[in-house]
């Protein structure tokens, strides 16, 4: 299945889906990473493993709705089947999700639903708790409301700071995701008319 990334920043994620499409038994291959900021870290990686770059910068835009539909336009002329959001941090229009839905995914940085909206990782260690982990969902138009396709618990370790508990989610994130990514390009996973997870049967 062809693949969009979507990032906006760094790229971990990114680069851990890189080399899951980059194994001989993947469904995926991502053919195209688009970045809403010019010059970050993960377009880099995408040139460096030989992937075509875009950059939409949100700010030359008017509109939200403008600016998705110039992302949807570039995702239509790489032909992609799937989206997946690898720290994009711009909310998308009703109109955008709607027209991927079902070929939406995004990897959030706590057990949804605890802890939606940017800085999960910190309301996690204000909330106190012992065990927090990342979710891979569909989007929805809610933000971080959509079914959920794989949770990894984290634990939370006496004294971590934002920082420490963040990179150890990070490092469930590259396993999720990438987990993830196979179950959908692989027809395992979808999602149901109802909205919920749907598992197909393999037999
Ligand atoms: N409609 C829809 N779109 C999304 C876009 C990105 C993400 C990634 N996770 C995100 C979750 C929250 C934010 C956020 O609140 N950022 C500050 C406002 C930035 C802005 O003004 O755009 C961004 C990304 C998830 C969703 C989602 O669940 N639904
Ligand atoms: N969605 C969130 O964006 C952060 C940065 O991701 P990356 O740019 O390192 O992939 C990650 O913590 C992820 O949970």
């Amino acid at each position: 299945m062809r693949v969009g990334v979507l990032i906006s920043g760094t790229g971990t994620n990114l680069q851990a889906l890189m080399e899951q499409a980059k194994r001989p038994s993947s469904s995926a291959q991502i053919v195209v990473v688009i970045s809403n900021r010019p010059g970050v870290l993960g377009l880099k990686k995408a040139s460096l493993a030989g992937i075509q770059t875009r950059v939409v910068d949100h700010k030359l835009y008017g509109s939200r709705a403008e600016f998705d539909g110039t992302i949807d336009r570039v995702l239509e002329e790489f032909g992609v089947e799937l989206v997946c959001l690898a720290g994009f941090m711009r909310i998308l229009t009703g109109t955008f999700v709607r027209k991927w839905r079902g070929k939406l995914l995004n990897i959030h940085p706590s057990l949804l639903p605890s802890f939606k909206g940017v800085n999960a990782q910190k309301q996690a260690l204000q909330a106190g708790v012992r065990v927090t982990g990342c979710t891979v969902h569909f989007v929805a138009e809610e933000v971080d409301a959509g079914a959920i396709i794989v949770q990894e618990a984290v634990p939370v370790m006496v004294g971590d700071t934002e920082e420490s508990l963040s990179d150890r989610i990070r490092e469930a994130e590259h396993r999720a995701f990438p987990a993830a990514l196979e179950l959908v390009s692989s027809g395992s996973v979808l999602l149901g008319d109802d909205g919920n997870i749907c598992w197909k049967s393999q037999n």
